[in-house]
């Protein structure tokens, strides 16, 4: 028997994003709408990455129907109190790589689940230990990979995965910008 799943409304450009949902086996129409990705400074930065996904799923409301759900996600890198973004440019993504060389970070997704009955908010942590990375090695990586479009300047997905992740304690999609599991359990009891 075929289970009924919604119909999603993603509020993604990230192409990341799409993969994953498609691997999951739902349909979606993608929704867009440009968000500034701003948050109120007192907010304890752990729940950073649930508001922008509000914000995100928030923007596009308007395409909301009877049968649909809006998904929509952030993803940030997280080392002690600072958060890092996607970098600016090239000084940036280096410093970024140099700050997280040799030491443990957190990625952390939020995700927002929408209808015209309910809102769900939920995030995913995930820890992931960095080797010693060298000012050649990160050259290299940002010269030839261009993370400028990955939070913490990296993919897992290309070189720093392969040769610099020790571990990670949490699930490997979550750190490439979905908690597929947790996504497809909150869309199952929707
Ligand atoms: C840490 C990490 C991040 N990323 C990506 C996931 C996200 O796409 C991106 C973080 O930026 P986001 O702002 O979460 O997402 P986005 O701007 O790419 O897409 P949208 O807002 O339209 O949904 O970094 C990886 O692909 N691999 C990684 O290992």
């Amino acid at each position: 028997m075929q289970r009924i799943k919604p119909h999603l409304l993603l509020a993604s450009k990230s192409p990341r994003r799409k993969q994953l949902l498609n691997e999951l086996g739902f349909d979606f129409d993608v929704v867009l709408q440009d968000v500034v990705e701003d948050f109120p400074e007192d907010l304890p930065k752990a729940q950073v990455p649930e508001f922008l996904a509000q914000k995100k799923a928030q923007a596009v409301r308007g395409h909301l129907e009877k049968g649909k759900v809006i998904l929509a996600s952030d993803t940030i890198v997280l080392m002690g109190d600072t958060i890092y973004h996607k970098p600016k440019d090239y000084e940036d993504a280096v410093r970024i790589l140099s700050e997280l060389s040799g030491k443990v970070h957190q990625v952390i997704t939020g995700v927002c689940l929408l209808s015209l009955e309910k809102e769900v908010v939920f995030s995913d942590v995930a820890k992931v230990h960095f080797a010693p990375i060298s000012l050649e090695e990160i050259d290299f990586y940002v010269k030839k990979f261009q993370p400028y479009d990955k939070a913490g300047a990296y993919a897992i997905q290309e070189w720093i995965g392969l040769a610099k992740i020790q571990k990670i304690e949490g699930a490997y999609n979550s750190i490439v910008g979905l908690p597929t599991q947790k996504v497809y359990d909150a869309l199952s009891n929707f």
